[in-house]
């Protein structure tokens, strides 16, 4: 985590604790949202608006302070501007984290409150679920505002997006089992898969149904038998997966699992998973893997499937277009891949400069 430790106020007043932030990255908008009747503290991150209206998730995380809350949002706004781009959709970035424990302290009054502050914003900001929320939590945020999508089907949305996500990570993996191994077929690959959530548990339904040796890992215990009595899964027992001998790793928990410390350990030979921000750095660690041989899908690209479900409620299209259009991440990997060996860049920045020069396009027509 990017974040900065002060020890005097000398320091905290010099060192612009916002603007200042190693994540700040012409971040255009950060909403501190407080409530003290319902408890709610949230920050909402503003990226990038230029291609359409900033729509992002939600997530309820016990952050250890209130730096690493600040360096979630703008980390996790700013990859969704590059993935709405790199996706083709006419959206921008953005993000919202609330600051505490989703099963203990979120409440339905909280969901409200937190509703009327993205309506403050007039849509420049659409909301979503990520992690520790549900699609009953935005449900609850549709009743003060329309600017939410990740409703339930019932109440006229698209649902849950974590199995369409998930199926896109599916896709992406197999481009880049394609790429490295020469056959997208993952039947008796050996599949980690950190992070059973809504995302990680349709991920190891793919793959066992594919046949591939599945383990999984995840910090919740019911969660992992759960899995494991479901599809046949592997529980990890270990105490050090990234060093596990292994065809592909696949994060499905929270971000920068891959960083200093794991950085070389691994023995995957292609990392892709749906976690957001998998690089604790994007350059170093991109770098680092490319030098190593290891084959790493861009995050922001395969992870897609769930904003193509949830632009689908604004825009009207239907399943099978959802579908389309979530399949359409294998050729965008593999042009990735292609593009980034005939560079001689990491394939995340082969990624990002697509996803920028569509911004940068859009633009000059704007003005
Ligand atoms: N839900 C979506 O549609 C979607 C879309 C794009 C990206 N993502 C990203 O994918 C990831 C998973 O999303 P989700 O919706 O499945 O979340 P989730 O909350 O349903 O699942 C996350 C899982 O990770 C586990 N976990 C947390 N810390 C862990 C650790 N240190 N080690 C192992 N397991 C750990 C949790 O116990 C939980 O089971 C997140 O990074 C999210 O931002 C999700």
């Amino acid at each position: 985590m990017s974040q900065q430790q002060f020890t005097t106020l000398d320091q905290i007043i010099n060192q612009d604790p916002v603007f200042g932030q190693l994540s700040f990255n012409d971040h255009e908008q950060v909403v501190f949202c407080n409530d003290k009747d319902t408890g709610l503290k949230a920050i909402i991150g503003i990226h990038n608006t230029v291609l359409g209206p900033a729509l992002g998730g939600t997530r309820m995380w016990n952050y250890d302070n209130e730096w690493s809350a600040l360096n979630d949002a703008l980390r996790l706004s700013r990859g969704m501007t590059y993935k709405s781009a790199i996706t083709g959709l006419n959206l921008g970035g953005g993000k919202a984290v609330i600051i505490g424990d989703a099963k203990t302290q979120k409440t339905p009054e909280m969901m409200r409150k937190f509703g009327e502050f993205v309506h403050s914003l007039s849509g420049k900001y659409i909301t979503a679920e990520d992690v520790g929320m549900t699609t009953e939590d935005m449900d609850t945020v549709r009743e003060v505002t329309p600017y939410v999508t990740g409703i339930s089907q019932e109440k006229g949305g698209a649902g849950n997006p974590s199995p369409i996500t998930a199926y896109g990570v599916f896709m992406g993996m197999k481009a880049a089992a394609q790429y490295k191994f020469g056959t997208d077929v993952l039947e008796d690959k050996v599949i980690y898969v950190e992070g059973i959530g809504n995302v990680g548990e349709t991920l190891v339904e793919h793959l066992t149904e594919e046949g591939a040796k599945v383990f999984i890992a995840d910090i919740n215990r019911e969660r992992l038998e759960e899995v494991r009595a479901k599809y046949g899964a592997t529980i990890y027992e270990g105490s050090d997966l990234h060093a596990e001998p292994m065809d592909i790793y696949a994060p499905c928990a929270l971000g920068a699992t891959v960083n200093d410390n794991s950085i070389n350990k691994f023995q995957a030979s292609v990392i892709a998973g749906a976690a957001n921000n998998q690089l604790a750095d994007e350059h170093k660690h991109g770098m680092l893997l490319q030098q190593r041989g290891i084959v790493y899908a861009p995050d922001f690209l395969i992870n897609a499937g769930g904003i193509i479900n949830v632009y689908a409620e604004l825009e009207g299209y239907d399943r099978n277009e959802i579908m389309r259009k979530t399949e359409n991440i294998y050729t965008t990997t593999l042009e990735i891949f292609n593009k980034a060996q005939e560079n001689g860049v990491t394939t995340h920045l082969a990624a990002l400069q697509i996803a920028e020069a569509r911004i940068n396009a859009r633009r000059k027509d704007n003005h």
